[in-house]
């Protein structure tokens, strides 16, 4: 049985594409028809993953958001600084929006004990560069339901993202689990640090 018909995100609907060994970053761009934001990502991303949770910004129609880190040092605003505001200044992840268009632009931790600290959130999908890295995992995908999917429709979708490589996770994938657990265990004293 195939699950071609259930769309997941734009960038991988069609089959995952590749990254490229060797690239080196590229322009981000709102959707605002005058003056976009722009934010210069200066490094290749990692980690990057279709996510399912009503936080993360998900182009228009599709229930899975895409995204990926980068070191915070690579990532700078380069054009309409001014239209950005932070969507939840509670929020762990401060994500940083085009008030004229709702795009996420880049989303950053400013807490120093969190273990993603140096990492920002970006959405790849907003430049024109092939050769980011390619969504490796499906997280927080029963988070769907809380955008409106139906819960019938939940093994289609994760038929769907096995179909396409895309291994469904409830939370992060095991390996980033494990790391957030680590990083808690030391600092707690769990685990020597
Ligand atoms: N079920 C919740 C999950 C939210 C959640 O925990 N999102 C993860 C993945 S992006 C996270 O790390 N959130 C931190 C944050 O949003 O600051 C929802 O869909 O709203
Ligand atoms: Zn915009
Ligand atoms: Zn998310």
């Amino acid at each position: 049985m195939t699950y071609e018909n259930i769309k997941i995100h734009p960038a991988v609907d069609g089959g995952v594409h590749p990254g490229r060994s060797g690239f080196a970053g590229g322009t981000l761009r709102c959707k605002c028809a005058t003056d976009p934001v722009e934010v210069q990502v200066g490094a290749q991303t990692a980690h990057n993953h279709v996510c399912g949770c009503t936080k993360c910004w998900k182009p228009e129609g599709a229930i899975f958001s895409q995204v990926a880190v980068v070191g915070r040092d690579a990532v700078s605003v380069t054009k309409n600084a001014h239209k950005l505001k932070v969507v939840d200044p509670s929020a762990t992840i401060q994500r940083h929006a085009c008030t004229g268009c709702g795009t996420h632009m880049y989303g950053r931790i400013e807490n120093t004990g969190h273990p993603f600290y140096g990492l920002d959130f970006v959405h790849t999908e907003l430049s024109d560069a092939d050769g980011w890295s390619e969504p490796q995992f499906a997280a927080f995908v029963s988070s769907v339901i809380e955008s409106g999917v139906d819960p019938s429709r939940m093994d289609g979708i994760r038929g769907r993202l096995k179909e396409l490589g895309l291994e469904p996770y409830d939370a992060l994938s095991p390996p980033l689990m494990d790391a957030i657990a680590t990083h808690i265990a030391k600092s707690t004293g769990a685990l020597a640090a």
